[in-house]
This record gives C-alpha cells, structure tokens and sequence, in this order.
C-alpha cells in the first residue's frame, strides 16, 4: 500500500499516515508561470494499491485539477489500483439543476474524477448522500458522526439534549446523532431567497428549556448555522454549540460565529482551516484522521467499513 497526498491539506495526510505507521510517498507538484500544474512521482507505483489524499476544498478548482493529474500519473506510472481520498467533496452543494440551463456540476467531477483513473473514492460526509450515485466506481462514504458522539460525551451533559438539523438536508445526518445520544431532534425551517442568504423560517420541536448541538456537514458563510443558534436562543434554548464536519469557513464566518451566541463550534480537520483557527475563541478542530486510516486500512485489507458505524 502507498499513501500520497496533493497540497490541498497535508497536515491531515500526515496524521493518516501516522495512524497506519506509513510513510508518504514523494510527490513533486509545481505550478508553472502560466499557472499550469506538474507532477512528478519520485518512486516507483508499479503494481502498487495507491491511496491519494485530497480535499478538493479552495482554491476547488486548482485542488480538484492537482487530484486529476496526480491520478493520470499514477495511472501512468502503472499502478494497480488508485483509490481518490477526497475528505472534504467540493462541487457537492450543485447536486441537482437549480434552475433552467445550470448544470449537476457534482456529477461532472465525479465523472472527471472517474475519467482520470480513479478506481475506487473514500470521502467523507457528502452534502447529499445520493451523490455516491454519481460515482459508477465503488465510493465509500464515511460519517464523521462517531467521532462527533464521542467528543460530545467527553465534554457536554447528554440529559436534556437536542441535536439540531438547520435545514432538512441535514435531517437524516442529525437524527443518526441523535439516536446515537438517545436525544430528541429539532428541525429548522430554513430557505434560501438567494444563493448566499438564509433564513429561518420556523423551528419544528419544543427547544425551550433544552441544551442543543446544532449537527450539519458545511459550515461555509456561517450564515445557516448562526441563524439557527440566534432562532434557537428566541425560542428558549438554555445553549446552544454546533458539530459541522466541513469547515469551509469563507470570508467572516470565524468572527461571525465569535460574536454569535453560540457556546462553541467544532469542525473537523477535512478541510485543512488552521490558518483561519489561530485566535478563533469558541471554535475547536477535532480530527478525523484515525476513522480515515481506519477505512484506508480496511479497504486496503477488503475488510468491512460499514463495520465502522456499527
Ligand atoms: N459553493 C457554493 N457556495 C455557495 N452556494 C452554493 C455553492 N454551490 C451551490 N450553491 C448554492 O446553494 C444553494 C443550495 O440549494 P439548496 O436548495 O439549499 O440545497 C443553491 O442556491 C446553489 O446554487
Ligand atoms: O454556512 P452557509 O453559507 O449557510 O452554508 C452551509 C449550508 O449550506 C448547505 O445547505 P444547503 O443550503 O445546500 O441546504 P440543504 O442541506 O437542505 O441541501 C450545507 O448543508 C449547510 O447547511
Ligand atoms: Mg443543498
Ligand atoms: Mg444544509
């Protein structure tokens, strides 16, 4: 087996290959004058299980590109099976046509991703879970929501809690959660008048009284997640905190989420967001690192990785 990461979030790649106690292979990426991208594999692929490790998180579209042209370089080099670890699935939020004439740009990607030589995809929490569809390839796709339980057990009381889904893409994902606490769920009424803006609706179940963790899998301008926490505070909640396995984190989102109300936001390390961490008062990183290696491992071995979420 061989590990190899492009430069979307080495960090992350690192701490897999601690897990698993294997090195990362050397791989040269430049970026020409023009912009344009080179890679060059510094060991030999030849016959070798290839796990490539790569967000396709911002700047997307170079991330993405570096992914593809690592591939056609493995598939080059005559490796025996490359599998995309893509930990954060960028593109995903275009899962269906949102009007007349747009496109399915997740389905594009995935055909690219596809078409470069992937032969098999471990990702992480996709936006809608019908996007593993759009691989005809095998695709695993894992759910951060273990890890999430645990840390919500080592540091929040479970009496009295609510998991929060702020909209109903997220419903399935935060009654998982919730099932996994024994806690009830609530739902947020949210709706988009523009691409960009969200608002709250209506809150469907009793928040008053109780302690919430809002449960989704982006986190891009805040806006989904703070006006949840602010609708949830109206109605009586006694605190609110967030689990959000993707930190997109554009723009003000950090200060955003400081000067909410909320108690606490945890993300995972899928999108490499360090820089945008350093100072950030009530936002914490916990890693995913060891249920990747794990699934890595497992599928390097053909074990199960359902057995994961059991
Ligand atoms: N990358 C994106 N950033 C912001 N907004 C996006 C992105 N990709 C798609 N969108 C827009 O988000 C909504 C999603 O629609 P839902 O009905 O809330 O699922 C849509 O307006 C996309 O154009
Ligand atoms: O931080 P923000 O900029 O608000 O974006 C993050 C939100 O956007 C996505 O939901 P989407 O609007 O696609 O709704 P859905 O989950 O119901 O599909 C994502 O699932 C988050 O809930
Ligand atoms: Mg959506
Ligand atoms: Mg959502």
């Amino acid at each position: 087996m061989k590990l190899m990461c492009g430069t979307a979030n080495k960090p992350l790649a690192k701490a897999i290959a601690d897990y698993l106690d294997a090195p990362l292979s050397n791989v040269e990426i430049e970026t020409f004058a023009d912009g344009e991208l080179f890679v060059r594999i510094d060991e030999n692929m030849r016959g070798e299980d290839v796990f490539l490790i790569q967000p396709t998180s911002k700047p997307a579209n170079d991330h993405l590109m570096e992914l593809l042209i690592c591939m056609d370089a493995l598939n080059r080099a005559s490796a025996r099976r490359i599998t995309a670890v893509i930990p954060y699935f960028g593109y995903a939020r275009q899962d269906r046509k949102t009007g007349g004439r747009t496109p399915i740009t997740a389905k594009l990607v995935a055909n690219l991703i596809a078409g470069a030589g992937a032969d098999r995809v471990l990702t992480l929490d996709l936006h809608a879970g019908q996007i593993q569809g759009f691989f005809d390839i095998p695709t695993d796709n894992l759910f951060a929501t273990p890890a999430m339980e645990t840390d919500i057990r080592m540091n929040y009381d479970t009496d009295n809690l609510m998991i929060v889904s702020p909209d109903v893409g997220g419903v399935v994902r935060a009654r998982a959660l919730a099932k996994r606490l024994g806690a009830d769920i609530a739902i947020v009424d949210k709706r988009r008048p523009h691409p960009g803006e969200a608002e709250v609706m209506n809150i469907i179940g009793d928040v008053d009284g109780r302690r919430c963790i809002i449960f989704d899998d982006i986190i891009d301008s805040g806006g989904t997640l703070c006006n949840a926490a602010a609708a949830l505070k109206e109605r009586g909640a006694t605190e609110v905190s967030a689990y959000i396995t993707h930190g997109v984190l554009s723009g003000k989102a950090v200060e955003r989420i400081g000067e909410s109300e909320m108690a606490e936001l945890v993300v995972t390390d899928s999108i490499d967001s360090n820089d945008k961490l350093v100072g950030a008062k009530n936002v914490r990183a916990l890693s995913v690192a060891p249920l990747l290696g794990e699934a890595i491992r497992r599928i390097a071995n053909d074990e199960s990785v359902s057995k994961l979420f059991d």
